[in-house]
């Protein structure tokens, strides 16, 4: 199952239909009952405290308010006057089965909490726009205080002061330790501080046709079957000149690690001969990989470069550790219009326009933000944005790098799921590079080759955290590649860094 990313606007939009259907009251019942049988399965015992909010976020926690009743739990519920028409419904319900709503301030919140075991935040949902009035942030700050080891915090579809649409948090938040999300997740839920603050992310479906969730989805995140789809199956005939030639362009004198990895990670997602270019002596990390020094590497690539007997490769890889020349030598390779990975030094704003359909750039959020002329908060703040404008000016498939990493193409964006914290250290991206250029050496199209390669990584790297911890090495990652595929070939993605 894929499950798409939505913003609040495509929610909106969703509401909007489920209203004029006359569905949003049975959507309203699903959200809240998730949330108490979430607080029923996660803590099952003590009283449990639910904040309402005036809009619909407050008209789920109402819901569920009536249905931990009902199983039994002693419930305390303390709420803004209500704004939404279900919001009134459902406090009227809740009344009817014996449920009492007291009004909601910081006071009566501190007092509250004293013999809670669980609170549940249903003051702000996706209808918050930031920012945050200074009535309601008294509350947050009286709400996190009261957060402790002895209570928990459930946030409904989003922790109440975050903006859905955004990666960063705009003012006073609630911390969660769990967040039930409806539909699908939102940018916040996925990305940077935002989603720190989610803690734990569940998503619950509406019932709520598929073709509506298609019409405004913001971006797919394809699930490890897809993925593993998408990988090439190497037949019993192959040799290694089927198997994919990639040459790596890289290395510098100082930064000659980086192509090596890059070689590795190509190694290691199967391709059958690689080759490292350099102007630099590159250490070689593996015997299998084939290394060449060149004086010049500029008349290697304009005169020797494809008019080599035999030699040419199926991709090319550029750009890691290449130093100041980096553009330049980019642009001869982005002329030979064969599928090429762009990292690092070939990331520049000059190679604007130079781009076509097989290519793959791979910016982290510096480079992302170099190429666009923004600062760098301005992309890590939107990452789906940033992706689609890097394309946009890029061409071909983007893939911006992060936790998790946005592929992009024209019309088209995907969010990668999984990977490892310890994937944050030097030489990553390298590898990450040399296994999309594998994987298009092997003749998967630009788009496949990004989101599977991204992916593969990502798992490798969860496969080695399992050894190495936080102390995570690029070359521990590309040596797990082999059971990373193996994984999205034959079994679902299950555990911890399965993501929402
Ligand atoms: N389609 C779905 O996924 C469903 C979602 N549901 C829930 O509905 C909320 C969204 O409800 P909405 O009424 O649009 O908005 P909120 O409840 O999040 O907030 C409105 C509330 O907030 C006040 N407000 C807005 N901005 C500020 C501000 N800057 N400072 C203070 N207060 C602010 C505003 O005045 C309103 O009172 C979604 O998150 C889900 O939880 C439904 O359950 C059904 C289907």
């Amino acid at each position: 199952m894929s499950a798409a990313v939505l913003t609040p606007d495509a929610v909106r939009a969703i509401d909007g239909r489920l209203e004029r259907a006359g569905l949003l009251d049975p959507a309203m019942e699903i959200a809240g009952l998730a949330v108490a049988r979430a607080v029923q399965e996660r803590w099952p015992s003590g009283r449990v405290l639910l904040l309402a909010g005036g809009g619909a976020n407050g008209g789920d926690a109402l819901v569920a308010a009536r249905h931990l009743l009902a199983a039994g739990r002693e419930v305390t519920v303390l709420a803004r006057p209500a704004t939404h028409p279900l919001t009134r419904l459902n406090r009227r319900r809740l009344r009817a089965v014996g449920g009492e709503v007291r009004p909601l301030t910081p006071a009566t919140l501190g007092r509250a909490a004293r013999d809670a075991a669980v609170l549940v935040d249903g003051l702000l949902g996706t209808g918050f726009r930031p920012p945050l009035r200074d009535d309601l942030a008294r509350v947050i700050g009286a709400l996190n205080a009261a957060r402790t080891r002895d209570l928990n915090v459930l946030a409904i579809d989003l922790p109440s002061g975050l903006d859905a649409t955004r990666a960063d948090v705009p003012g006073a938040a609630v911390h969660a330790d769990v967040t039930v999300t409806f539909i699908g997740p939102k940018p916040a839920q996925l990305f940077g501080d935002a989603a720190a603050q989610c803690g734990e992310v569940r998503t619950v479906p509406l019932p709520v046709p598929a073709a509506w969730i298609q019409d405004v989805q913001v971006a797919a995140r394809p699930d490890d079957a897809t993925l593993g789809a998408l990988l090439p199956v190497r037949t019993a005939s192959a040799h290694k000149g089927t198997a994919g030639r990639v040459w790596i362009v890289g290395g510098h004198p100082g930064t000659v690690g980086a192509p090596a990895l890059a070689g590795l990670g190509a190694l290691r997602a199967g391709a059958g001969l690689v080759t490292v270019h350099s102007a630099a002596d590159v250490p070689l990390v593996t015997p299998e990989l084939m290394a060449q020094r060149h004086a010049d590497l500029r008349t290697f690539l304009t005169s020797t470069g494809l008019t080599g007997t035999g030699a040419r490769p199926d991709a090319v890889a550029i750009g890691m550790g290449l130093g100041p020349e980096a553009p330049a030598l980019a642009r001869e390779v982005l002329d030979w219009e064969i599928p090429t990975v762009l990292d690092a030094d070939a990331l520049q704003p000059d190679l604007c326009g130079y781009g076509h359909d097989r290519c793959v750039w791979t910016p982290h959020p510096g480079e992302a933000a170099r190429v666009l002329g923004v600062p760098t908060p301005e992309v890590t703040r939107d990452p789906l944005s940033a992706a689609r404008a890097l394309q946009d000016r890029l061409g071909g498939v983007v893939v911006l790098k992060g936790g998790p990493s946005v592929v992009a193409r024209a019309g088209d964006l995907s969010v990668a799921r999984g990977g490892h914290p310890g994937m944050a250290s030097a030489g990553m991206g390298d590898t990450l590079c040399g296994i999309l250029a594998a994987l298009l050496a092997q003749g998967l199209d630009p788009w496949d080759a990004a989101r599977a390669g991204v992916r593969l990584h990502a798992r490798a790297g969860e496969i080695a955290a399992v050894r190495f911890g936080y102390g995570l090495g690029a070359t521990d990652v590309a040596h797990d590649l082999g059971r990373a595929w193996a994984d999205l070939r034959a079994a679902p993605l299950t555990g911890v860094y399965a993501g929402v």
